[in-house]
């Protein structure tokens, strides 16, 4: 061996796989290392629209965003939609004195804030996809997510019921989407039953809402659509959030039930269970939804230098894909639509 050579070997006998940098070392090859990218069609973003016609309404807990009533939301829209918005999910919020009752009524009102939307927007912005959330708690006077026997417990039987014909009332409205988060147990089923018997089932998207944990990242959300609880809490409709166990009952219970996608919620505190999603339910699209309080949290953070925003959301949105989401509900919809140009 000359001289010359010699002084590029390794000492020692050469590890082949231990040098992984070469791998990713370039911008391009960065992208190379990913799964999959983010892609626009992948946002669906959640619109809060009240009964108010010209309300524009900011919400200090959650920047950026606005509750909006009908005379306002087409104008807010159209310029996403152009740079490529295509998904919204729609929640309603009634806020004229005494249009709470112990059903709901409100949610389903034909001259209600969500039936006009989704008739408006239709019209409007024909090729938006409408996903429409379906729940009781935004709508009866006690901000439960179901009908309640006298004694303050869930009356099961009837709140879906009534779950069912407040999704079919939003498919017969002309939403392409209803996406039931209020937990009842077997509400998946009776929907489908009732958009068969409406004719609706073959061209209405069903969106389980499958893993909802309850705590405390829900906050700016109840400012949003004021639907705290009057009294009580959710944790006996809505999972405990130790309890993997349960959520992957629910999953497999809901996709038993004939859900056509599945939605984790929050998000980026339960990787774990979007990734069992994605196993136990793979034939299934599964969704991550990015909650109010994680997005404020992010929001917060970055107000104090604590993080860059940006970069926080692309890591966090990155990890549900990697964990196997393949849609993403997101209030950075709007900043992803720029940054994913
Ligand atoms: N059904 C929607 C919620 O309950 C809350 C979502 C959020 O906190 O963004
Ligand atoms: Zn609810
Ligand atoms: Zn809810």
């Amino acid at each position: 061996m000359s001289k010359h050579t010699a002084e590029f070997l390794p000492a020692n006998e050469p590890d082949l796989k231990s040098i992984l940098q070469g791998g990713y070392n370039h911008p391009l090859l960065r992208e190379w290392q990913s799964e999959r990218q983010l892609t626009k069609n992948m946002f669906i973003f959640p619109i809060f629209i009240s009964d108010s016609p010209d309300e524009e309404t900011k919400i200090d807990s959650l920047p950026n965003i606005k509750r909006y009533g009908i005379n306002k939301i087409v104008s807010y829209l159209k310029p996403l939609v152009a740079k490529g918005l295509k998904s919204v999910i729609i929640f309603g919020v009634p806020m004229k004195d005494g249009c709470k009752d112990d059903v709901g009524s409100a949610a389903d009102d034909p001259e209600g804030p969500v039936i006009q939307c989704i008739k408006l927007l239709r019209k409007e912005l024909p090729e938006l996809y409408l996903m429409v959330d379906v729940c009781l708690c935004e709508y009866t006077s006690h901000g439960h997510c179901g009908v309640l026997y006298e004694d303050g417990t869930l009356n099961r039987d009837l709140s879906v019921r009534r779950i069912a014909a407040v999704a079919t009332n939003y498919a017969k409205a002309g939403a392409h989407s209803v996406a039931p988060s209020d937990m009842m147990d077997g509400r998946i089923k009776d929907i489908k039953l009732g958009l068969m018997n409406a004719g609706l089932a073959h061209k209405t998207f069903v969106m389980s809402y499958s893993a909802k944990f309850s705590g405390n990242l829900y906050g700016p959300f109840r400012d949003a659509a004021c639907s705290a609880p009057s009294s009580g809490d959710r944790k006996c409709y809505q999972l405990p959030p130790a309890g993997r166990g349960l959520a992957v009952r629910a999953l497999r219970r809901d996709m038993d039930e004939g859900a056509d996608g599945i939605i984790i919620k929050p998000s980026t505190f339960y990787l774990d269970i979007m990734r069992d999603a994605s196993e136990i339910c793979r034939d299934l699209p599964i969704c991550a939804y990015h909650v109010s309080g994680e997005y404020a949290m992010l929001h917060a953070a970055a107000e104090k230098n604590v993080v860059d925003l940006k970069t926080i959301a692309f890591e966090a949105h990155y990890g549900f894909l990697r964990a196997g989401a393949r849609l993403i509900i997101s209030y950075f919809t709007p900043e992803f639509l720029e940054w994913l140009n």
